[in-house]
């Protein structure tokens, strides 16, 4: 039997390559692609089974593009999730010192996790985005007066050295990362599961809804289907729908299975009440463990 094709944002190195690795293991070919709509494109056209990209950060919150990419292509759907800690360094050339950087290269993410680092050490410097993290160190190579902010791995990997450890805002910093595949078809509603408890625990629904009509108190009453049911919300965001100023998708994930006649009952109100409504897909949930961050399992080592 073949091995299955998955994809991921690389070159090889970034995180997303690792959330990858931690969510399918090994024994499977792994195609890198160098932006994020690449990989979204391979999954619409069938060339992978499934592709791996970033959708939220703890401390920078959405990557817009990912959100964006879930509305707009109509046949791609979530079916599962995985949560990485970030842990980030500067790297740059052997014998590279912070007073002699003149730029800083990576993707806008880890800039952002990173800014306080940025500002207090590094001010005299240009900040250049990358597509990657990996991609940032692959200019590294060819440039001494450039640093890179990124994974241990990137610095192993592309012959760098580790300037400065562990540089991100905050340590409790961590990424999820969703996986998404080609849609068989519609969203169908089904009564195959009937334990709320149950499938709280295990599944996460997410969708993406824009109210039908401008009026007061409409998102208050959407949410409040899942209030009424004591259904769970693990995050809402909202995003412009880019046809209109001032009016807003917004994009909820809820614990529970959408098969579960509680969940569909609330999603079939809200589906009632909203323009656009799509269900992006309902996937097993993963959890951050407790001491679970890059430096605790440091730490971890030394002692
Ligand atoms: O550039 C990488 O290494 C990525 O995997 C992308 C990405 C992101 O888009 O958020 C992933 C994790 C970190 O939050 C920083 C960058």
């Amino acid at each position: 039997m073949c091995p299955a094709r998955y994809g991921y944002l690389g070159p090889g190195g970034t995180f997303c390559e690792k959330a990858a690795l931690k969510y399918f293991g090994g024994g499977h070919e792994m195609i890198s692609f160098r932006t994020i709509k690449e990989v979204v494109r391979n999954v619409k056209e069938g060339s992978i089974e499934k592709g791996v990209i970033p959708l939220e950060n703890s401390l920078e919150g959405s990557v817009n593009l990912s959100l964006d990419l879930l509305v707009k292509e109509s046949n791609i759907i979530i079916t599962g999730e995985v949560i990485i800690p970030i842990n980030h360094n500067l790297i740059g050339q052997k014998g590279l010192e912070v007073g002699n950087i003149k730029k800083v290269l990576s993707h806008p993410q880890a800039i952002a996790q990173t800014a306080d680092f940025i500002e207090e050490n590094l001010p005299q410097a240009e900040i250049i985005y990358t597509e990657s993290t990996a991609a940032a160190a692959e200019c590294a190579l060819k440039n001494r007066e450039l640093a890179v902010i990124g994974s241990d791995q990137i610095a192993h990997l592309y012959g760098l050295s580790v300037i400065a450890e562990g540089i991100q805002d905050d340590d409790e910093n961590y990424t999820r990362f969703i996986i998404i595949s080609r849609s068989k078809g519609k969203f169908f509603y089904s009564t195959g599961y009937n334990n709320y408890q149950d499938t709280k625990k295990m599944y996460k629904t997410s969708i993406v809804c824009t109210p039908e009509v401008n009026k007061p108190g409409v998102l208050y009453e959407m949410l409040g289907e899942f209030a009424a049911r004591k259904i769970n919300l693990t995050r809402i965001e909202s995003r412009p729908t880019r046809k209109k100023l001032g009016e807003y998708l917004f994009y909820i994930d809820l614990e529970g299975h959408y098969h579960d006649p509680l969940v569909a009952g609330a999603l079939k109100e809200v589906r009632n009440m909203s323009g656009l409504f799509k269900i992006l897909g309902c996937y097993f949930k993963d959890n951050i463990k407790e001491g679970s961050s890059e430096k605790d399992a440091k730490c971890k080592k030394r002692a």
